[in-house]
């Protein structure tokens, strides 16, 4: 049984005191829900410089909400300027990095083999993937939706082993649906969480099919997170941009989709 997950992708918001505050406000509305943290995780991606605020808190008060990087160096260390490693990351309590994710491989120079060794760094570190893939409008438009993503998943994956596969977390993130307000269908993110499950049982095996979490993003809201999960049953949560930097909001998401995957 897949534990459900929602993730917070902060991208560049949030300094370390807003950051503070942001974790401190939705632990303590999750206290008030008394909210099962052993039904479905909780976690937040903040930018570089807030991870270390957000460690020290989570440390403090013994939080159960877990976080993470937005991104990686494929280097272990050396003169990259600029650059944080994955071991890094990992000294600071870091569980989870994006990889892949339509920004970066927009604004950055991120080719695939650049991505492969970051999900390498990644996982020799002890930390999980979360592999982001999705089509453009143009691809959706010609219809070759799922082949694009299921592609991506491939591109990134194929040298793995079944270990390693079965590690990694895979975002469902069609790029027309990020910070747009248009959120896939409830169908649509179903087809393509089952397409890349899919690929994962006849590219790997059935048991790492089982295991690899599949997570939608794009524009989910506390207004679309129930059905979205009641109804695309291959989904095991979110990657949440916007809506994560308000902890009212991310919380509402949160519950909604631990509620969601306790009905199914
Ligand atoms: O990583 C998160 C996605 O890019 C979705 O962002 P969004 O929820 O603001 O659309």
């Amino acid at each position: 049984m897949r534990k459900p997950i929602v993730v917070g992708n902060w991208k560049m918001n949030l300094d370390h005191l807003e950051a503070t505050y942001c974790v401190q406000k939705l632990a303590w509305l999750l206290r008030d829900a008394r909210f099962d943290y052993d039904s479905c995780e909780v976690v937040v991606l903040p930018p570089f410089t807030s991870i270390r605020s957000v460690g020290v808190l989570v440390d403090a008060d013994k939080l159960k909400i877990g976080y993470g990087a937005q991104t990686v160096s494929v280097t272990t260390q050396g003169a990259f300027t600029g650059d944080v490693s994955a071991d890094m990351l990992a000294a600071l309590g870091c569980k989870y990095v994006i990889v892949g994710h339509s920004e970066r491989r927009k604004y950055h120079p991120e080719d695939d083999a650049t991505l492969v060794d970051q999900v390498r760094a990644i996982l020799a570190a002890d930390m999980q993937p979360i592999l982001c893939v999705g089509e453009s409008y143009d691809e959706r438009k010609k219809g070759i939706e799922l082949e694009y993503a299921v592609g991506q998943v491939n591109d990134i994956t194929r040298d793995l082993s079944e270990d390693e596969a079965s590690r990694m977390l895979v975002a469902y993130e069609p790029v027309w649906a990020i910070g747009t307000g248009m959120v896939a269908t409830s169908r649509t993110a179903q087809d393509a969480a089952h397409a890349i499950r899919r690929h994962f049982a006849d590219a790997f095996s059935q048991a790492v099919a089982e295991r690899v979490r599949i997570l939608y993003g794009g524009s989910v809201t506390s207004k679309n997170a129930s059905q979205l999960m009641s109804e695309a049953h291959d989904m095991d949560g979110f990657l949440v941009g916007g809506a994560s930097l308000d902890p009212e909001e991310f919380d509402k998401i949160v519950r909604l989709t631990q509620k969601a995957a306790q009905q199914r």
